[in-house]
């Protein structure tokens, strides 16, 4: 199978329990939940997206023949040492196109393999970190992983019935948007009331990497 990648880049893991951890970036293009067009963000699921996952123009973005040569370029970016390897698979909606020969080949060069991802589409196995961010209004097939970030305020979310899921880690996510710091306040709220939530920030926006 090919796979239409957004961009790939080296950065920190910005957010949740792996926040400060080196990583590969392969965002994927295209979502099941947002078109990424602006004149349809009103009319979608999911209207709060701050990324950009449309088309294939980013820096090591384009159509992979193959898991074998998108994990290779993956690779590369990393560099030699893959002790501690990381890749995070994001996108866009990453489980619509993240499959086990791609997870496989990851694997082969070094990478633990992360996925950020909606929960509306099943993990395949073998994923080492599973990341699921409800949005409101979607329905939830992806209710087991590692961590569970929700991104808050979100009205409609029914964040009772999510502390019964199966997740190791519940992570409170500001809603990066021109409400700004009210929504860290939200944020900050939530956690002092639920003990069971952490707050996540996305760090790497305020230190300005990518
Ligand atoms: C861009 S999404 C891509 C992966 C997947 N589609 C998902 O939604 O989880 C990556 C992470 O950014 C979060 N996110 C997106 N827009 C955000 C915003 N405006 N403020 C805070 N977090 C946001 C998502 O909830 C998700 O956890
Ligand atoms: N540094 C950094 N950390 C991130 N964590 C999740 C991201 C994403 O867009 O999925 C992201 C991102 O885009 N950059
Ligand atoms: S589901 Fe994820 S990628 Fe899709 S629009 Fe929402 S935040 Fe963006
Ligand atoms: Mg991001």
């Amino acid at each position: 199978m090919s796979y239409a990648v957004k961009e790939m880049f080296l950065t920190l893991q910005g957010e949740g329990r792996q926040a400060g951890r080196r990583a590969v970036f392969l965002r994927f293009a295209g979502c099941n939940l947002w078109t990424g067009r602006e004149q349809d963000r009103a009319d979608a699921v999911c209207r709060f997206c701050d990324t950009d996952f449309v088309g294939m123009d980013g820096t090591d973005g384009g159509r992979y023949p193959d898991a074998a040569a998108l994990a290779a370029r993956a690779a590369a970016l990393w560099g030699d040492d893959r002790a501690m390897a990381y890749i995070v698979c994001t996108g866009g909606e990453p489980l619509l196109q993240l499959d086990r020969a791609l997870i496989d080949a990851l694997q082969n060069e070094g990478f633990a393999v992360a996925v950020e991802t909606n929960g509306t589409i099943a993990a395949p196995a073998g994923l080492d970190w599973i990341c699921v961010s409800p949005k409101a209004g979607s329905d939830v097939l992806q209710r087991s992983g590692n961590e569970l970030k929700l991104v808050w305020p979100q009205p409609g979310s029914d964040f009772e019935a999510m502390e019964g899921w199966d997740f190791e880690h519940f992570l409170i996510q500001p809603m990066d948007d021109e409400r700004g710091a009210a929504n860290v306040q939200a944020a900050i709220d939530f956690a002092m009331q639920r003990p069971l939530w952490r707050l996540s920030l996305q760090t790497h926006k305020a230190l300005g990497l990518r």
